[in-house]
């Protein structure tokens, strides 16, 4: 990391951005912080600090006092809860508005108050508590308190900043995550129903246990209103229906009134998981040989959104075509998303067009492209981000359906996590249909000879995270390479190659009719 950032021109030498120093992204910057920002995207600097990453979390867990680790992993649901409550405070904004300086507890408590709906005396923060919600923040290096019971931000907590000042969040509260790039509203989300899902795993998955037995008689009392045993037992098939007490799915239940809120700050969240891996890498000839498709080949777009993927591909490649399928409600909205400039080319010319195909449904016999006449089948099916959100069972319908309606050259891409094993893979996929060696396919992230994890551990956790979110809300997983294998096999694909951005997990595999 110092080499790439002392390699840099000017009079002085870059740094490393300092933990200290907040850096809001809709602020002016100087140059130089500007650059050492954008360096820290660099390949070189994102590999080192996995690794630095990956010791460190070793480190930790070798030598701290074991008994201090498992207090720490027991009670990490509060780390989750004072971020929650940070983001819904609005003391991040608060603490922007005060500077470096930063502020006293009493005076966040009492901005606090007052940036409220409520605004009365139900509204009043009690600042002794904050103080303690705080520090445990400054503890885990979320803020820092620069003097006693005084506050500010960090690098780390101006990432929740949403952009708006005290003063528009008071005039317009139901505003705070509009035009943000969604990190705030990811941070409630993931506080609401992804926390408060993931408390009632164990009782989902094990419900024969006393616990959740006796959980289950006390929410089938507290739902129904009932008091009688003989009142049908309500089936909760995930976490997620355990803990809000619903027999429908995550989404469905989004689209209940009430959850009106909840569904537009699921939108905005996802804009913020955008950062685990941006739609633009999908570019790159390595994930996918783009450049070799014949002139006015077809690539469908599956579940593919506004089409944000879709667009990014046919500026790089123009001699492609494209088609977005989606819900209906999705594609019919998703042109003006872009507006009247942005990509109007393409979408005038039909490069980028757009269908209502619901992916659980076949796929139209043949598919018109404006200027090419009508194609029986595609040479790509790009699936991204759509199969770690479904059960197995769902992913296989999806991916036979799209098999169903291939031809014998059709490649199918799917764009997703691959979760590495947390140890070396010895394994073969032979019995997935992938012929040894799998072209991509790696067996460690670890540094030749290097004791780390083989999936470097802490500097990916944020992945094996999400794979367990999915779980708890959408009975889902992230997969790992097998076990996205052996799922495209039983619907017809044979994986016949993969690889990955550099310093993320998520992969580029390619599968074709078997
Ligand atoms: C996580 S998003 C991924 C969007 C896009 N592919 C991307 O990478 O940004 C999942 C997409 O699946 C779409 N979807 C969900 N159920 C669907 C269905 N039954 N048929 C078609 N699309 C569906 C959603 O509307 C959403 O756009």
């Amino acid at each position: 990391m110092e080499k790439v950032y002392r390699a840099q021109p000017g009079d002085r030498p870059l740094d490393y951005p300092s933990l200290d120093v907040p850096f809001y992204k809709n602020a002016t910057h100087a140059p130089e912080a500007e650059a050492a920002e954008k360096l820290a995207s660099d390949p070189v600097v994102v590999v080192a600090a996995s690794h630095i990453v990956a010791a460190c979390g070793q480190l930790a867990a070798s030598v701290h006092r074991p008994f201090f680790s498992l207090v720490e992993g027991a009670k990490a649901e509060h780390v989750t809860a004072c971020l929650q409550y940070l983001e819904a405070s609005n003391t991040v904004e608060i603490l922007r508005a005060a500077g470096p300086e930063g502020m006293h507890v009493d005076d966040i408590a009492h901005r606090i108050g007052e940036l409220s709906e409520a605004n009365d005396a139900s509204a009043r923060v009690d600042g002794s508590k904050l103080s303690h919600i705080l520090r445990l923040l400054a503890t885990y290096h979320w803020l820092r308190e620069v003097r006693p019971d005084v506050f500010a931000n960090n690098r780390l907590s101006a990432l929740v900043d949403s952009g708006k000042t005290p003063e528009e969040l008071r005039a317009a509260p139901e505003k705070k995550y509009d035009g943000t790039d969604g990190l705030a509203a990811f941070v409630a989300m993931c506080g609401d129903e992804f926390f408060k899902s993931s408390a009632y795993m164990a009782d989902a998955l094990l419900p024969w246990t006393e616990r959740a037995t006796s959980l289950r008689k006390l929410s089938n009392k507290d739902g129904a209103g009932a008091t009688s045993l003989t009142v049908r037992e309500p089936k909760y098939e995930t976490p997620f229906s355990f803990a809000f007490r619903t027999e429908l799915g995550y989404f469905d239940w989004m689209e209940l009134p009430e959850n009106k809120g909840r569904l537009a700050e699921f939108g905005r969240a996802m804009t913020g998981a955008r950062l685990w891996e941006v739609a633009e890498n999908v570019v790159d000839s390595a994930a996918f040989p783009w450049n070799e498709l014949p002139k006015d080949s077809v690539v469908i777009d599956v579940g593919g959104g506004v089409g944000s993927t879709s667009v990014v591909l046919a500026n790089a490649y123009p001699h492609l075509r494209f088609v977005v399928e989606d819900r209906k409600q999705v594609v019919d909205i998703a042109p003006s998303i872009w507006g009247s400039t942005q990509h109007a080319e393409l979408l005038a010319s039909g490069r980028v067009s757009y269908l209502a195909q619901d992916f659980f449904q076949p796929q139209p016999p043949h598919i018109d492209i404006a200027g090419v006449g009508t194609v029986s089948f595609p040479s790509v099916y790009l699936v991204r981000g759509c199969t770690h959100n479904w059960p197995d069972r769902d992913v296989q319908r999806m991916l036979r359906l799209l098999r169903d309606s291939a031809g014998p050259t059709t490649k199918l891409l799917l764009v997703e996590v691959i979760l590495p094993l947390a140890c070396y893979d010895d394994t073969e996929l032979e019995d997935a249909g992938a012929a040894p060696p799998l072209p991509g396919a790696e067996r460690t992230l670890a540094p030749a000879g290097s004791p780390l994890l083989a999936n470097l551990g802490k500097a990916h956790a944020s992945e094996y995270l999400l794979d367990i979110s999915m779980m708890a809300v959408l009975n889902a997983k992230e997969r790992t390479l097998r076990e996205l294998s052996t799922l495209a096999l039983s619907a017809g694909w044979k994986v016949s190659r993969v690889t990955r951005a550099q310093g993320s997990l998520w992969a580029y595999t390619t599968a074709e009719p078997a």
